[in-house]
C-alpha cells in the first residue's frame, strides 16, 4: 500500500506533521511525503492521498497570503507554491484513489478562524478523489513565528497510525 503526502508549509509546521503523518503510518503503508513544490502530477502508482497545508484567512492560501507569510518568515519559507493551486493543476485522477486532508491553525473554534483542511477536501472531491475521514487540524501557537503546539507532532503520528489501520483493515 503506498500514500503520497503532499504538504504546503511556511514556517515548516505543516512540514513537521507532514513527516510525523508518515512516520505513523510505517509500516502498514510506505508514505512518500514531497513539498508541494516538488509534488508529482501524475498519482497512478499511490492508493492514498494526504495533502496538507496551513489555514490562511480562513481557508487554504492564496499567492497574497502566501506573500504576506514570505515578509514574516526571516529564513525564508518552505513551500512557494499552494495546495489550492496543485488540486486544480491535477490531470483526471486514477478511479478509487482514496484521500484525507490535515491543516495547521490556530486552536480556536472551527468557525471562528477557519480550516485549509477542509477546503482541500472539497476541492479534492470536486476532482471525484473519495475523502476516506473528516479533515483533521493540527494546532500552532501564536509565537512569531508559529511553533507546533505541546503534543501535536504526537497526536499526527497517532492519526497516521489510525489512518494506516483504516487503509489495512481486512473488510
Ligand atoms: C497570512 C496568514 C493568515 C493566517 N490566517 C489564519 C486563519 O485564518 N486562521 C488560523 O487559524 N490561522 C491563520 N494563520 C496562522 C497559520 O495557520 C499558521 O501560520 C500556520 O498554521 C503555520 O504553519 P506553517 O509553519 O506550516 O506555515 C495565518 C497565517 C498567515 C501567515
Amino acid at each position: 500500500m503506498r500514500a503520497l503526502i503532499v504538504y504546503e508549509s511556511m514556517f515548516g509546521n505543516t512540514e513537521a506533521v507532514a513527516k510525523a503523518v508518515a512516520g505513523g503510518m510505517a509500516p502498514e503503508v510506505s508514505a512518500k511525503v514531497v513539498n508541494v513544490d516538488d509534488a508529482p502530477g501524475d498519482l497512478a502508482e499511490f492508493d492514498l492521498l494526504v495533502v496538507g497545508g496551513p489555514t490562511h484567512v480562513h481557508g487554504m492560501s492564496r499567492p497574497a497570503t502566501r506573500k504576506s507569510a514570505a515578509e514574516q518568515a526571516k529564513d525564508g519559507v518552505c513551500s512557494r507554491g499552494g495546495v489550492r493551486e496543485w488540486i486544480a493543476s491535477l490531470k483526471p485522477v486514477p478511479a478509487g484513489l482514496l484521500a484525507v486532508t490535515f491543516d495547521t491553525r490556530l486552536d480556536k473554534p472551527r468557525w471562528l478562524v477557519g480550516s485549509a483542511a477542509a477546503g482541500a477536501a472539497k476541492a479534492l472531491e470536486r476532482r471525484h478523489v473519495r475523502i476516506i475521514c473528516k479533515p483533521e487540524s493540527f494546532f500552532v501557537t501564536t509565537a512569531e513565528p508559529p511553533a507546533l503546539a505541546g503534543g501535536e507532532r504526537e497526536r499526527a503520528w497517532g492519526w497516521g497510525t489510525a489512518i494506516a489501520a483504516e487503509m489495512t483493515a481486512k473488510p
